[in-house]
C-alpha cells in the first residue's frame, strides 16, 4: 500500500495530555495506539520515540533555577514513563511492542542496542526508543532524527500539534501560513521552531525527509504512511 517500508514515528510528550494539566490523558494514548495499529498491520516497520513534555520540560525546570543538565534528565526519565504507558496500551491493543532505553534502568526496561533493535523490527515488533539520546541538551526531535539515521528508516514522521509548519508559530500568530514544503536549509534559516535546528541538521545531512503533521487529525498518519500529501514535508 505504500512505498515505505520502516519509519520513524516521533509523538509529542504534550500531545499525551488530551485536555488534561498534565500526565497523560487515557483516552488520547489509545486513539494515538489505534491510528498506530493500521499502519503496522499493513506491513510498514514501525520505530517510535515518544517526547516527555507532559510530565517534565528540562528548559522550563532550568529557567526556574534548576541546574540545566540535572532537569534535562528528569526530561528524559519522563520519556522513559510514556514510552512503558505507550507500550502497555499496545500490549492491550493486541500489538507487540519493546521498549528500548538510551539510559539503562534494568529492572525497568531493556537498554537501547541497535542490532537488537534492527531484530525486533524485523520481526515486526514495535520498538519504542526511550531517554531521549541519553544525554543532556539534546530534545527528543533529535533522538528520533538520530534513531531514525541509525535503523535506516525511510522517513522520520513528526506527529505534534499543529498540523505542519507555519510561516510563523501559528500558535501565536494567526496570520501564519502553512507550507506544504519546506528545505532543510529555509526551515533553519528562518528559525522555524517547530523543531530545534540539531534535529533538522541532523535529517539534513543524512538525507532523511520529515513530515510534519497533527497528530489529532483521525487517519492523518494512514494518510501520510501512503505517501498522501499531508502536513509539510521537509526535503533537501
Ligand atoms: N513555524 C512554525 N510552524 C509550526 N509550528 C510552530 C512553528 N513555530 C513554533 N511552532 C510551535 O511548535 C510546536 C511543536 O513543537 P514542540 O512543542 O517541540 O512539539 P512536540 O511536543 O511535538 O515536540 C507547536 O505547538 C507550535 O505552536
Ligand atoms: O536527548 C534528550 C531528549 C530529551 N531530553 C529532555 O527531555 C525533555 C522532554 O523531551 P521533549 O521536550 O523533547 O519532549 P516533547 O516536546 O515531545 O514533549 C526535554 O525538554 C529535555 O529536557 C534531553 O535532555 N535529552
Amino acid at each position: 500500500m505504500s512505498g515505505y517500508k520502516r519509519v520513524l514515528l516521533k509523538l509529542s510528550g504534550e500531545a499525551l495530555m488530551g485536555d488534561d494539566a498534565y500526565g497523560i490523558n487515557r483516552a488520547t494514548i489509545v486513539k494515538m495506539v489505534e491510528d498506530i495499529a493500521q499502519v503496522a498491520r499493513s506491513g510498514v516497520q514501525v520505530a517510535i520515540v515518544i517526547g516527555g513534555g507532559n510530565i517534565f520540560r528540562g528548559v522550563a525546570g532550568g529557567a526556574v533555577g534548576m541546574d540545566r543538565a540535572t532537569a534535562d534528565y528528569m526530561g528524559m526519565l519522563a520519556t522513559v514513563m510514556n514510552s512503558l504507558a505507550l507500550a502497555d496500551a499496545m500490549r492491550h491493543a493486541g500489538l507487540l511492542a519493546r521498549v528500548m532505553s538510551a539510559i539503562s534502568i534494568d529492572q525497568v526496561v531493556e537498554s537501547y542496542v541497535r542490532p537488537k533493535a534492527l531484530q525486533y523490527l524485523e520481526e515486526g515488533k514495535l520498538v519504542i526508543f526511550a531517554g531521549g539520546t541519553g544525554n543532556p541538551f539534546f530534545t527528543t526531535d533529535t533522538a528520533a532524527a538520530l534513531r531514525a539515521a541509525e535503523i535506516g528508516a525511510e522517513v522520520m514522521l513528526k506527529a505534534t500539534k499543529v498540523d505542519g509548519i507555519y510561516t510563523a508559530d501559528p500558535a501565536s500568530d494567526p496570520a501564519a501560513t502553512r507550507y506544504t514544503s519546506i528545505s532543510f536549509d529555509e526551515a533553519i534559516v528562518k528559525r522555524l521552531q517547530v523543531m530545534d535546528a540539531t534535529a533538522f541538521a541532523l535529517c539534513r545531512d543524512q538525507g532523511l525527509p520529515i513530515r510534519v503533521f497533527s497528530i489529532f487529525k483521525p487517519g492523518a498518519l494512514l494518510r501520510v504512511v501512503q505517501g498522501e500529501s499531508e502536513g509539510t514535508l521537509v526535503h533537501l
